[in-house]
């Protein structure tokens, strides 16, 4: 499988798939199959008739715009707290410490589901409780569709009737229950970037999945096959009327490393010299009390454990210890100054 995927990347032919999620009433083997496929190599795929309307996501970008074009000041009143809820700054994250000089050329807004209802969230649809409602229901919708993709990974891994079988994630992915999922407004401002500065560093995601979309302008770059080094990234285009889902840390130690959390990042794209980009991202988290190891399924074996072995520090986590770690490292709450 590894092999190749690496010997796809030489000839300069990986794409990312498009999965026609209609399949997953109508066949949810054959849909299990595609999205199992897609997440053993490049980790990453687009769904199609996902279910969400699309008048619904417009709506929440233009929450989004409407809310980054508020002066800072008044942007500044949530500053992001260590809960992971409220707005943070042009540079306050730096996904990938190692590396980049400065932090991430993005500011964000992020709610949570336990802060769906509160001033949080009601601070972000400009104190408008029809657009906090409707930021609800898009959560929600995005959250169930994040079970049914689960679903299709537990029926893609075979796991035993007698462990939940296709059902195996829902108890560890339940809305009331309290985890890290969050939803994620994110504004990449209009600038004169340095092509080889990235706008957001490279990462990968903390959860088990990320459902993303992406308003007009692309910058998205995915690396192919994140265990060998010096793979080419991949752009990521903006499609149309599609959801771009992609698998996160659990999922790769939850399987000995057969799923691949990928790494991405964002570079500048010339088109921002003219045009903002924003996006929103879904990201799905267990409940804080799951634990991260091997979920039982014929296909994930102890030999394959050292697949997994960059996560291995994770592993005796559970998944709301795992997040509180990884967000210690790429923000510096006390330093947030909310300056451009
Ligand atoms: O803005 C994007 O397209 C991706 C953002 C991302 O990867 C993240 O926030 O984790
Ligand atoms: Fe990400």
């Amino acid at each position: 499988m590894t092999q190749d995927t690496t010997t796809t990347h030489a000839s300069g032919n990986v794409t990312i798939p498009v999965i026609d999620f209609s399949l997953f009433a109508s066949d949810p083997e054959e849909c299990a199959r595609q999205v199992g496929e897609a997440s053993q190599n490049i980790g990453f795929f687009y769904l199609k008739n996902h279910g969400l309307s699309q008048e619904l996501i417009s709506r929440m970008f233009d929450t989004s715009e409407s809310f980054f074009q508020r002066p800072l000041e008044s942007k500044n009143k949530h500053l992001i707290a260590p809960d992971n809820t409220g707005y943070s700054p042009m540079k306050s994250e730096t996904l990938d410490p190692e590396t980049q000089t400065q932090g991430d050329l993005k500011e964000a807004y992020n709610t949570r589901k336990s802060t769906i209802d509160d001033d949080v969230t009601l601070y972000f649809a400009q104190g408008d409780k029809m657009r906090q409602a409707e930021i609800g229901d898009f959560f929600k919708g995005l959250h169930n569709l994040a079970r049914s993709v689960m679903q299709c990974f537990a029926i893609a891994l075979q796991v035993p009737e007698a462990a939940g079988g296709r059902h195996y994630f829902d108890r560890s992915h339940e809305w009331d229950a309290h985890s890290g999922t969050t939803l994620r407004f994110l504004h990449y401002p209009k600038q004169t970037g340095d092509p080889n500065t990235p706008l957001a560093g490279s990462h990968t995601d903390y959860g088990s999945i990320t459902l993303l979309m992406q308003k007009d302008i692309a910058g998205l770059e995915v690396q192919a096959a994140r265990i060998h080094k010096n793979v080419p990234w991949v752009a990521a285009p903006v499609i149309p009327n599609t959801i771009l889902v992609n698998i996160a840390d659990h999922l790769q130690m939850w399987t000995n490393g057969l799923l691949k959390s990928t790494k991405h990042r964002v570079m500048y794209n010339p088109q921002q010299l003219e045009h903002s980009r924003y996006s929103i991202a879904c990201f799905i988290h267990a409940n804080d009390k799951a634990r991260l190891d091997p979920i039982p399924s014929p296909l994930i074996t102890q030999e394959m454990r050292a697949e997994g072995v960059e996560f291995e520090e994770g592993r005796n986590m559970t998944a709301g210890e795992y997040l509180r770690w990884r967000l210690d490292q790429t923000y510096k709450y006390d330093q947030v100054s909310g300056t451009m």
